[in-house]
């Protein structure tokens, strides 16, 4: 099973427990995890905008996995400290869509194309990789939790004035895509700032270019199961 077909399943689970926030905490923060991710964003923020009470700065989508995910595999690579470690990963939460930024990862470390190469594929399949080792029995469960409770904790303390750097998914200017993930300064509102995507490597445009079909199709697999319903 892949992220899309649980679009199925949870594409109207997703929907009404956002209509029951827009009915009941309309100013809520929001960090989405259910997949697909790229889908289920969208179809949070339309929700909210027929009932009148989207604001762009309070929706985002939990990315943090695919950020925990490339830190480990490039601290192990390098022999380096995982927790010294940083490594923005940009785009969405689905195979070519999660594009891992080993470029500005730092501390700095030299890798081979190839490597580089192995390290991004291994960090966009991990999930897959996951739910398939699971056969059926559900997904990367524990790590997911890990990675929510990490995000929860910097929305909170954003909120609470001590501003805080993170990789999610959100309402988005900076690509041709109208939702995507990038580093976003969160504060007491939520969104505060959404970060450009910095230099990228040729290796990275060529990904960036290349997440976007799909990508873009999500979004809009989003948008018009609640626009179209
Ligand atoms: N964004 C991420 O990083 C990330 C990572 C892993 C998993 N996920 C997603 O998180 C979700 C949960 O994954 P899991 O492995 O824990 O799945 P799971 O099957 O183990 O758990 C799903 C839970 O949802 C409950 N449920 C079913 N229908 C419901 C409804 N209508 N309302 C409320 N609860 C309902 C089920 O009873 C079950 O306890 C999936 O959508 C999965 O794809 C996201
Ligand atoms: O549920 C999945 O398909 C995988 C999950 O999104 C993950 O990144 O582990």
């Amino acid at each position: 099973m892949t992220r899309d077909d649980l679009f199925k399943i949870n594409a109207g689970i997703v929907r009404d427990l956002i209509t029951a926030v827009g009915q009941h905490c309309p100013g809520a923060v929001l960090n989405i995890i259910s997949n697909p991710v790229n889908s289920t964003v969208p179809i949070a923020a339309e929700q909210l905008k027929k009932m009148g009470v989207y604001d762009k700065r309070k929706v985002m989508g939990v990315t943090t996995l695919d950020v925990v995910r490339a830190k480990t595999f490039y601290a192990e690579k390098n022999g380096l400290d995982v927790a010294a470690v940083d490594v923005p990963v940009v785009g969405g939460h689905a195979g070519v869509t999660i594009l891992p930024l080993f470029s500005q990862a730092t501390p700095k470390a030299t890798m081979s194309a190839e490597v580089l190469d192995a390290l991004t594929k291994r960090t966009q399949d991990g999930g897959t990789e996951v739910v398939q080792a699971k056969a059926g029995k559900g997904s990367a469960t524990l790590s997911m939790a890990y990675a929510a409770a990490l995000f929860a904790d910097s929305c909170l303390r954003g909120l609470n004035g001590a501003p805080v750097v993170e990789c999610t998914y959100v309402e988005s200017t900076i690509t041709d895509a109208p939702y995507f993930a990038s580093k976003v300064k969160l504060s007491t509102e939520g969104v505060d700032k959404i970060h450009d995507l910095g230099p990228l490597s040729d290796y990275e445009k060529a990904g960036l270019k290349a997440m976007m079909p799909e990508l873009l199709a999500s979004i809009e697999k989003g948008v018009q199961f609640v626009k179209g319903a």
